[in-house]
């Protein structure tokens, strides 16, 4: 495929569009020459539904190789709803941004309180944090990080649409009433907080609304093990709440590697969070003075009930947001959970409409629908057929302490490849010998016995995230244990731990394990 060629032949395109309204027309045709069309029907080459990770970066690339691309998002809103939204997409305004910035305050109270072991004392009056003052700068950073994304489309000649988006036939989308013709459209539409069905429902707030509080609540239940569950419980006990988490399972955090688990749940614990394992939420009442109860039922029949809670968080998952888009009735296959069904280059059952991130329920995370918006970049605007690579995604969970991880799990990774090599080794950070802190660290490394490829590393610890994106490179590009041997350590750090690991603590072989 002749790249220049076909990318020359997508800019010559993007003047001679009859149907576009002149508003979206205008600025566009100033760059290119006119000439005759070979797609004269359609106004755009792509059209995007939803200005989230996924699709800011499938339209801005695709727009870069030549395309001639809109996208069309929900007006802003700090609180997203069936009418609101905002270009940046969760990620920006209601996830990773403002969840880390929530981290961030929350871990200086820790910072504060540990400092004494250093020999800094606290003035007679106490610390203070003014919640209002913190909620009003992360709004802010959010409305700047909002124009900012908008920006970006603009500089990359995107077309913006303000409005509700819907799929009207595999070639129209109509965003509040007005129609526009694409050669291709992309659906990054993302997810919801999903509800659970109980008593008191709405009564709960979500993920969210968590992060639009007027105030940090005194006595608060989380609800789920998940990624939001573990982060939000860390955040609000460590801002002084008194923190109930309530799962399901034995453990937090399935689909992480067991001893990552068991390590983390014990590290929680320590850190002062009130656990519910093996417990099903069950209603939630208001009671007389305003504040909430909460009822709990366990397998074998007994119950609990949780009282005076300032709020009931749900991190119960979220929901792809495709409700009312038209894609059924377009042709597109859905799944169970009313996710896109899309093949290993992100295109739908319907070739010419395509869809990436939350929205497919592969892997909710940024970074993935990046990728993902990318790969449909390149195959619909430069003709390169791409698949995103899903290998050695590496993730981090922000609780306390923080997890992070690459590759596969033991549990995984026994069952892949039968034999394997695990390293672990677990200690107490230097800054907790002297801080008084009670949080251990664990880090773990998986190793293909055969072939001596490291498969799998993982950390429960302070900066997991920042050690863990330098090693998930060495184990996508296949590093071998010896040549992870092999690099000299940066002392003092907990990283180094992952270059001097030489002892290994237990070899699982597939006999052993199937016996
Ligand atoms: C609390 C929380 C914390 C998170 N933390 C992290 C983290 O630390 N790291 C990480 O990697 N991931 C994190 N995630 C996950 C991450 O936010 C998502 O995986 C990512 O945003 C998915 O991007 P997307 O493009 O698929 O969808 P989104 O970013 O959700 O974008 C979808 C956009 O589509 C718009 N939209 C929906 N329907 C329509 C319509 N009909 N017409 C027009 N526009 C529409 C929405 O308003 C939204 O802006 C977090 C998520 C949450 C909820
Ligand atoms: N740091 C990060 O990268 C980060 C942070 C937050 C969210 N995310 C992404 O967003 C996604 C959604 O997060 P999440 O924590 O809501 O989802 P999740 O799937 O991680 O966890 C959902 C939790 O709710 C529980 N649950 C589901 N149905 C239930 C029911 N009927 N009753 C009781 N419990 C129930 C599940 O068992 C699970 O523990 C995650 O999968 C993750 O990919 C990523």
């Amino acid at each position: 495929m002749n790249v220049a060629k076909l990318t020359s032949g997508l800019a010559t395109r993007r003047c001679l569009r009859t149907v576009a309204p002149a508003r979206l027309s205008r600025g566009l045709c100033t760059r290119v020459a006119a000439s005759a069309s070979s797609s004269g029907d359609f106004d755009f080459d792509l059209f995007t539904i939803g200005a989230g990770s996924g699709g800011v970066r499938g339209s801005r690339f695709a727009a870069s190789y030549g395309a001639k691309v809109a996208v069309c998002e929900l007006p802003f809103d700090f609180v997203s709803s069936e009418t609101r939204g905002g270009v940046g997409g969760t990620c920006v305004l209601r996830g990773c941004v403002p969840k880390k910035l929530m981290v961030y305050a929350a871990e200086y109270a820790d910072d504060f309180r540990h400092a004494a072991g250093f020999g800094w004392s606290v003035p007679s009056e106490g610390l203070q944090h003014s919640w209002t003052s913190f909620i009003e700068a992360k709004r802010k950073e959010l409305q700047r990080l909002n124009g900012a994304y908008k920006n970006t489309l603009n500089n990359a000649k995107v077309t913006l649409v303000e409005g509700r988006g819907r799929v009207v036939d595999p070639h129209t989308v109509e965003v509040d009433g007005k129609r526009y013709r694409a050669k291709n459209i992309l659906i990054a539409v993302g997810g919801r907080p999903s509800r659970l069905d109980i008593p008191g429902a709405e009564l709960c707030i979500t993920s969210d609304e968590a992060l639009e509080l007027p105030a940090c609540p005194r006595k608060v239940a989380v609800l789920g093990g998940g990624y939001i569950a573990v982060e939000f419980s860390g955040i609000f006990a460590r801002m002084g709440a008194e923190v109930h988490t309530v799962f399901r399972q034995p453990l937090p955090l399935r689909g992480f590697d067991e001893e990552v688990r068991k390590f983390a749940t014990d590290q929680y614990v320590a850190s002062g969070l009130h656990l519910h394992p093996r417990m099903t939420p069950q209603s939630v009442s208001r009671q007389l003075d305003g504040r909430l109860s909460l009822t709990l039922g366990h397998a074998d029949g007994t119950t609990e009930v949780l009282t005076d809670l300032d709020q009931v968080l749900m991190a119960t998952g979220r929901v792809p947001n495709t409700r009312g888009l038209g894609l059924a009735e377009a042709g597109v296959s859905m799944g169970p959970k009313g996710q896109v069904l899309v093949d290993e280059h992100c295109r739908s059952s319907v070739p010419s409409i395509w869809a990436v991130g939350d929205v497919i329920d592969r892997i909710q995370l940024t970074p993935v629908a990046l990728m993902e918006g990318m790969a449909v970049a390149k195959s619909v605007a430069l003709g390169q057929p791409t698949q995103p690579d899903y290998w050695a995604v590496p993730s981090a969970v922000f609780s306390n302490p923080e997890i992070a991880t690459v590759g596969y799990t033991e549990e995984a990774a026994t069952e892949k490849f039968g034999d394997v090599d695990i390293y672990t080794t677990s200690f107490r950070p230097m800054r907790n010998t002297v801080s008084g802190s009670p949080i251990r660290t664990f880090m773990k490394i998986v190793v293909d016995a055969a072939s001596q490829k490291v498969v799998g590393m993982h950390m429960v610890g302070a900066e997991a995230a920042e050690i863990m994106q330098g090693f998930a490179v060495a184990v996508k590009v296949g590093v071998t244990k010896a040549q992870l041997d092999s690099v000299v350590g940066i002392h003092p750090s907990a990283a180094e731990e992952f270059v001097t690991m030489r002892s290994v603590t237990r070899q699982v072989r597939r006999a052993a394990a199937t016996a």
